[in-house]
């Protein structure tokens, strides 16, 4: 008891109640550990940790005090209004010293940091609305359209309940980028929470109290950073939630989207009903197919699709300039990037360190969306803003920059210079393979990064029949490689053609490391098996996508605009179809149809006619 002062010594014997005697001990007890601790850490100091320590005591006081005063300032409903001044009053009581203290102090801390009642009031003004939509983000009317729709029902109503609007396409689209213009044409706040690769239920939900270093869900964690119980929230990346071996993580998305439950959300950690009704989700997903059931079939699904070059080009010089000119404070009047320069750009993506990195999906497609597209503008403004660091250094005193042609003019030419050193420029399969030998066929394919061109080859040796294939090749289009050939053997005479019996084939899909399946490369294989029985090339500025019947009927397939916008960028003219998919082709723009030569087939000889070099080939025809 050192560190007792006389006078505390002199209360001490006035007292004469032997309980207060005893708290009084308990009390001095604590301050001397907590001095020895503070001088354990600052040797030969004795005097600041009794500074520190005046200080202490006083404070941990009037935390309590702080939080009693939040947590009566809110309005809490009286059930969790219970629960919360019931564990306050705990906490009151609770030495400072047990366990408990902090998890409890810890716990009544995020309770008082939610926002029970605070809320912004939604200003949806059509016209606005529109205003932001438009300002913000170029093409995709059909997007803008709906959400306008989506806008409009939210003001009559005066309420989100039960609305969840999810938008799919590949990376880079503007997912998120329209949901920050949806919060902003609302007048409410926006809040993002990222789900990829969660694969444990208490990511969202928390963990129980009871735990060690518990702590709250994702979305409980989120309101409290967002300070207003009806945002726009986020939910980006639900395609990605995995089941790990602690439960269902989408199984707890689909309580917090219920419109039946959500006013009473349960996260362990906080254990307290919130009500989350009045917050207007909005979820991302690059592949709509990895979805569970149960939550897509409480979404509204709004896909996003690519750009063509031309939108790029006009998103580029519209918002990605303006944009990278001023994160960089570059005064627009400074540069002027044209036209074929933005169009190189975009055949450009990072490699790693520099240095070129191994063989991925996005070598061999253009980005479908124009994140890479935004990095290079960024790379190219760092290039400028060296130049005109360089030009003012040069002479110091200056002010304004000395003789310096501005604009500084940055045409194609220099882009491949100022990329070249940590970008490398992507392959472009098509241009690689040509002229196409017989055999080879472009097929079409969808993946999460979007609509790519697929390459088929075919070659033969002589042999007894037998099929090899290489290329990751999945179990349905192992089999649509049979259903090729078996439709080539049963038509063969009737049209002429000579079959592959007596050769053994090898099929091979390039980029041998990426995974490959579905139904879709039927067409594509049957062309090129075709094509390798004549001895006859493929057209090289054609591709084709649909799925064949062993009968030699075409049969549709999914994601149109995604193969014919990949086919597209990569330069090739015509596009064979489905004539069943003629619905989804016709919802493409007028620019991409008017630029494409899109051929509907309906069966395999419609398919053969339009993508050989030299038609009419097939006797039938
Ligand atoms: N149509 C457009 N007009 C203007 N800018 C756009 C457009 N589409 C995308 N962008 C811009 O491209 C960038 C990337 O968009 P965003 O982050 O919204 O992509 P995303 O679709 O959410 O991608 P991910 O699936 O990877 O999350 C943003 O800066 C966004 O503003």
């Amino acid at each position: 008891m050192k560190h007792l002062e006389f006078s505390q010594f002199l209360e001490f014997l006035g007292t004469k109640n032997v309980e207060k005697r005893l708290e009084m001990c308990e009390k001095w007890m604590q301050m001397g550990s907590e001095t020895k601790a503070l001088q354990l850490r600052l040797p030969g100091n004795s005097e600041i940790p009794k500074k520190i320590n005046k200080r202490k005591i006083p404070n941990s006081k009037n935390q309590v005090e702080q939080l009693e005063e939040k947590l009566n300032a809110i309005e809490f409903t009286d059930e969790v209004s219970d629960r919360v001044f019931s564990e306050l009053h705990r906490l009151k009581n609770m030495n400072s010293q047990q366990s408990e203290y902090n998890i409890l102090m810890n716990w009544l801390e995020l309770v008082s940091n939610l926002p029970w009642n605070t809320s912004t009031v939604d200003d949806i003004e059509i016209g606005k609305a529109r205003k932001i939509l438009e300002d913000s983000h170029e093409s995709m009317d059909d997007v803008k359209q709906r959400v306008l729709e989506h806008l409009a029902v939210c003001k009559i109503n005066n309420s989100v309940k039960g609305m969840i609007l999810c938008f799919t396409g590949p990376p880079g689209i503007g997912k998120t980028s329209i949901a920050k213009a949806i919060a902003e044409s609302m007048g409410r706040k926006f809040q993002r929470v990222s789900l990829g690769g969660i694969r444990d239920e208490s990511d969202i939900r928390g963990h129980r109290r009871t735990y060690v270093a518990a702590m709250p869900g994702r979305i409980i964690e989120a309101l409290k950073h967002c300070k207003s119980n009806n945002p726009v929230f986020l939910l980006d990346e639900v395609d990605k939630l995995y089941v790990g071996n602690q439960g269902s993580p989408s199984a707890a998305l689909l309580e917090l989207l219920d419109p039946e439950q959500n006013s009473t959300f349960h996260d362990h950690y906080l254990n307290i009903p919130f009500d989350v009704s009045k917050i207007m989700f909005i979820a991302t997903a690059n592949d709509i197919e990895r979805l569970e059931p149960a939550l897509k079939d409480r979404l509204e699904i709004i896909e996003m699709s690519g750009y063509s070059m031309k939108e790029k080009v006009k998103i580029c010089e519209n918002h990605l300039v303006t944009r990278q000119l001023s994160k960089h404070c570059i005064s627009p009047d400074y540069v002027n990037l044209d036209r074929q320069a933005i169009m190189a750009m975009s055949e450009f993506l990072q490699s790693e360190n520099g240095q070129p990195c191994r063989a991925k999906l996005e070598e061999y497609t253009m980005e479908a969306g124009v994140r890479q597209l935004e990095r290079n503008v960024g790379a190219v403004c760092r290039h400028v803003a060296l130049r005109l660091a360089e030009a003012l250094n040069s002479d110091p005193s200056a002010d304004v920059l000395p003789d310096m042609e501005l604009p500084i003019q940055i045409r194609e030419s220099d882009i491949h210079k100022i990329l070249k050193a940590k970008h490398m420029k992507q392959v472009k399969i098509v241009e690689k393979m040509r002229p196409l030998p017989p055999g080879v066929c472009f097929g079409l394919s969808v993946t999460t990064n979007g609509g790519r061109v697929m390459p088929i080859e075919a070659s033969k040796c002589k042999g007894t029949g037998k099929i090899v294939t290489t290329g990751h090749l999945g179990k349905v289009l192992e089999e649509s490689i049979l259903v090729a050939k078996g439709w080539l053997g049963a038509n063969a005479e009737k049209l002429g053609l000579k079959t592959l019996e007596e050769n053994d084939i090898h099929v091979h899909l390039p980029a041998g490391a990426i995974n490959k399946d579905g139904p879709s490369a039927g067409t594509g294989l049957a062309c090129a098996l075709v094509s390798l029985a004549m001895g006859v090339p493929l057209r090289s500025d054609a591709a084709v996508t649909g799925e064949i019947s062993l009968t030699g009927h075409v049969l549709p397939i999914g994601g149109v605009k995604e193969k014919v916008l990949a086919a597209q960028r990569e330069g090739l003219r015509r596009v064979v179809l489905p004539k069943t998919n003629e619905e989804e082709y016709l919802k493409i723009d007028e620019d991409i149809r008017n630029e494409m030569d899109v051929v509907l087939a309906d069966t395999v000889e419609d398919v053969i006619e339009a993508m050989m070099e030299k038609a009419p080939v097939l006797a039938k025809l």
